[in-house]
């Protein structure tokens, strides 16, 4: 299995090196030459399975031959020992044919767990196998930082850069990041928003002098291995909804754009897929251009659901780079236009993304009133990303068809919004109680590339 570029001017790659050069050279995103196909017998075996099967099941043609199947396995083993939860990613009824797929049972308690731990795993494997280091430098709105984090603390040959807006994540997010005690672990408190944490990674990826003198890698969903890692529970939570005979539909809270592209990765493997819904907060550049009107940049309003406060959708050019026949030049002037504030997609393109996906907005007071009525109807407590989600979700959904709604973060992780809407104060799982006592260690920084890549290169193990 080979990768290439959305951009069309970088090497093409096998699933290692495309897992450890993060973004290609050229700037674009890695994607599979082909998607690989699973047959409606292969889907229909996925029932009753562990979770760790259906993942070695559904990864390994993208894969390949990178590591042999019983090392895989146990990689994946591995990935998922930790998680709080049985099943992984258990399903519970909302309503009739609404369903929450909980995907926060893992060590940070949101649904990046399920890539991070795993690549986590595979990096380790890989970095042993070349007797190479690397530099991690990864943007967060707060998730994907803290499950960077935990996957890549005390490895002595990872440094972990974790740039996230200062001001801008919840109190549980900022000390997941900042009380880790490991020396490799460096919290950098950017002064901006997450789009000029991504833009600023994305730089560092462009400069090469940098990226090669520091071996920078990357673990945010620019990352083919983190999208890879998403697609098993769409798998996962349809087949036990009696896909393939079935068509499921997915609602999936979106900032962006990993997730729900790793939902249309599925459905191009062949999973019986109804709707794709992309549920954004008022932050909704999304849904506006899915709508018809372009993709233009507007100023990112700090929301209730801060994960999901995102201008850019890195992967949304993934997305077009199939809508545009992928044509690598196309996107990449897409790109370009973007650096100016924005871009119209064009007709046909428009067509190819309305025809995968459904979009929807929640407004902060209906987010509120979701995860009350939630609460009130079906006895569940909810973060506010995943409520984001559910009001879409019952907006857009055929109740005919099962509704499966990404339930994509732990309420303690955000107990303000939910104690706010509910009057309940969501607790903090045991193994974390004292999180608030930790001392935090992080470095506050100006939102500037030399100061940002200054003290990277002061910082890393020789
Ligand atoms: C809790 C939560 N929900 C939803 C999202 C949006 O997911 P994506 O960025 O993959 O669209 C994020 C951030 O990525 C998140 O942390
Ligand atoms: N919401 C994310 C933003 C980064 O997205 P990713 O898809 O690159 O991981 C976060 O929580 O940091």
């Amino acid at each position: 299995m080979k990768y290439i570029s959305t951009r069309g001017q970088a090497p093409a790659l096998g699933f290692e090196d495309t897992m450890l050069t993060g973004l290609a050279r050229d700037g674009g995103l890695y994607v599979p030459e082909s998607v690989p196909q699973m047959s409606t017998e292969e889907i229909a075996a996925l029932a009753g399975l562990s979770y760790e099967e259906t993942a070695f099941r559904v990864m390994r043609p993208f894969v390949g031959d990178t590591f042999a199947e019983d090392e895989f396995r146990a990689i994946i083993a591995r990935a998922y020992a930790g998680f709080g939860h049985a099943a992984r990613a258990p399903l519970v009824q909302l309503a009739p044919n609404h369903f929450l797929l909980e995907l926060f049972h893992g060590p940070t308690l949101a649904f990046k767990d399920f890539a991070m731990q795993l690549i986590g795993q595979l990096f380790q494997a890989a970095l042993a196998r070349r007797g190479e280091r690397v530099t991690i430098v990864g943007a967060t709105s707060g998730d994907t930082g803290s499950a960077a984090i935990e996957a890549f603390r005390g490895l002595d040959n990872v440094d972990v850069f974790i740039l996230f807006p200062h001001g801008r994540v919840s109190e549980v997010q900022r000390r997941q990041m900042t009380t880790p005690s490991e020396a490799n672990v460096h919290a950098l408190a950017v002064e901006g928003d997450f789009d000029d944490c991504q833009a600023a990674l994305k730089a560092m990826f462009a400069d090469d002098a940098f990226r090669d003198h520091v071996r920078l890698a990357a673990v945010n969903s620019i990352n083919w291995a983190r999208v890879l890692a998403q697609v098993v529970y769409y798998f996962s939570s349809a087949v036990s909804l009696g896909a393939p005979q079935r068509r499921v539909s997915f609602t999936v809270p979106t900032g962006n754009f990993g997730d729900i592209f790793a939902g249309y990765i599925a459905q191009r493997m062949g999973l019986p897929v109804d709707q794709l819904v992309v549920a954004t907060n008022q932050n909704d550049i999304l849904h506006r251009c899915l709508g018809g009107q372009g993709y233009h940049k507007g100023p990112t309003v700090p929301s209730i659901s801060p994960s999901m406060d995102i201008q850019v959708s890195s992967n949304f050019e993934r997305a077009l780079f199939d809508a545009y026949g992928r044509d690598g030049g196309a996107v990449a002037q897409l790109m370009d236009e973007l650096k100016s504030g924005g871009f119209d997609v064009s007709q046909g393109a428009l067509q190819f993304l309305g025809e995968v996906f459904a979009s929807g907005r929640a407004s902060e007071e209906e987010t509120l009133a979701t995860i009350a009525a939630t609460l009130k109807d079906s006895a569940k407590l909810i973060c506010p990303h995943s409520a984001v989600g559910v009001k879409v979700a019952n907006a857009q959904r055929d109740p005919a068809v099962p509704m499966i709604t990404l339930a994509t973060a732990h309420p303690a992780k955000f107990p303000d919004a939910v104690e706010r809407a509910t009057g309940v104060h969501p607790p903090l799982p045991p193994r974390m109680a004292d999180l608030y006592e930790r001392s935090e260690r992080v470095t506050r920084i100006a939102n500037d590339l030399t100061a940002i890549q200054d003290h990277i290169r002061g910082h890393i193990a020789a």
